[in-house]
């Protein structure tokens, strides 16, 4: 019995003189002496077409001039139908979303995201150190709302509530929120997870209260921080995660700019040189990694391993004293306030870049990061975005680090983490 390869090579033999017809790239080597060719199978550089064997038996009769049977044509449809159905299935989806800082000293960013039907549009901060993915809403006391959005439930035909489910979160900088649970659709950048868990907020503490243009967050740790119960709930990025073309997503935040976060692939237009990735601890859920060491200005790369999170839901860069007082020891007039409860210095000071490593790579912070903020519109004392992390126990990688990069968070088993300039 003649199988349906051996059809195809045949049809694939030709005589010596036609070898170069072929494209190169499909014929690897052709052997001249018995006009026997080596096919090396490539990958079809166009994407998803497949073979389909009943095309290949159907050129084998035009090319000896047999009329094709009937049923052989219906073949060829009934693989072309099936082919197309299979990569249709396949992973596909994407999205993409502006990161739009709140305020004029980039405090923390929001994303567009809407939930259930029809839309109810919020804006979150997308914050890759917590897991919980909570909203002000319906059921949050009126005088704890000033100026939020809300997610209403009631108005929304695909919301569930999830029985018998509580959360409470309590943040590094002591804020917090805690409420009850629906399941809704969730899209960000056009990127929908149906079923997503939406912690509706029942209080919400006075720093939430006050941050007006801030409607929630959106978790992008690890699920298993989530603070749902009786059951933990997965984040949106896992919920996505089966569907997505790549298992990532990508974080390029500006500085006093709009930047943007992507799920499901790496935009190389948003980046340059190469993305170096660098391996992620994700106990006890944070994206941990370590940096390989710092500068601070033009001096010598001091290597270090120094562990810490990504972390795009806190502000400023939180990095162990030694490092600190080594840069703030080149700014006139600096000094660490107990007062304002950090290093400050004088707003006309020149300060030093900040470079850190990620491997071999280096990527430097511009010193307009680090003069952070005026104490108040009218001081001449400036806050610096470079501060200590001993009071933390933990060293956090925040905004003013991460928007000097290209960041993606890759999902991958095991996962890592990759910058790049950009
Ligand atoms: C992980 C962040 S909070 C957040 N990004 N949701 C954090 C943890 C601990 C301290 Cl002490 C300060 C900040
Ligand atoms: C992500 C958490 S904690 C943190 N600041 N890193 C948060 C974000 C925004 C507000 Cl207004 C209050 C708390």
């Amino acid at each position: 019995m003649v199988s349906l390869t051996d059809l195809f090579l045949a049809s694939l033999l030709v005589p010596t003189s036609l070898g170069s017809a072929l494209p190169p790239r499909i014929i690897d080597t052709i052997d001249q002496r018995g006009g026997r060719v080596t096919l090396k199978q490539v990958r079809n550089p166009r994407g998803h077409k497949a073979f389909n064997p009943a095309r290949a038996t159907y050129r084998t009769f035009l090319k000896y001039g047999v009329p094709a049977p009937d049923y052989i044509k219906k073949a060829v449809a009934h693989i072309d139908e099936e082919q197309e159905e299979a990569f249709a299935r396949i992973k596909r989806d994407t999205g993409s979303a502006a990161a739009i800082p709140i305020n004029e000293v980039d405090i923390a960013y929001v994303t567009p995201v809407t939930i259930g039907t029809p839309p109810q549009t919020l804006m979150l901060d997308l914050d890759t150190g917590s897991s919980d993915l909570w909203v002000f809403s319906s059921l949050t006391p009126s005088n704890q709302v000033r100026g939020q959005e809300i997610y209403s439930p009631t108005k929304s035909s695909t919301s569930k509530l999830l029985s018998g489910h509580t959360w409470s979160i309590r943040y590094g900088d002591g804020s917090g929120s805690r409420g009850t649970v629906y399941t809704d659709n969730f899209t960000i950048g056009g990127l929908e997870v149906k079923s997503q868990a939406v912690q509706a907020a029942l209080e919400v503490s006075s720093s939430f209260t006050q941050e007006q243009s801030l409607d929630g967050l959106v978790g992008l740790g690890f699920s298993a921080l989530n603070t749902v119960r009786p059951s933990s709930q997965l984040t949106f990025f896992d919920n996505a995660r089966p569907n997505l073309d790549e298992e990532v997503f990508t974080a390029d935040l500006k500085y006093h700019a709009t930047g943007s976060y992507d799920f499901g692939f790496i935009d190389s237009k948003k980046y340059a040189g190469n993305i170096t990735y660098t391996a992620v601890q994700q106990s006890p859920g944070y994206w941990t990694h370590s940096l390989s060491g710092y500068s601070v200005g033009s001096g010598a790369f001091q290597a270090s391993q120094i562990s810490g999170i990504s972390d795009t839901g806190t502000t400023l860069l939180y990095l162990p004293t030694a490092i600190v007082t080594a840069y703030y020891r080149q700014v006139q007039g600096a000094q660490n306030s107990q007062y304002y409860g950090g290093y400050v210095f004088p707003c006309s000071s020149t300060l030093p870049t900040f470079t850190f490593g990620i491997e071999g790579a280096r990527f430097t912070i511009p010193a307009s990061y680090i003069n952070y903020t005026r104490i108040s519109p009218t001081s001449t004392t400036c806050y610096g975005g470079l501060q200590s992390s001993s009071g933390l126990g933990i060293n956090i990688f925040g905004d003013v680090a991460l928007k000097a990069a290209f960041v993606v968070f890759s999902g991958t088993n095991p996962p890592r983490i990759g910058f790049a300039i950009k």
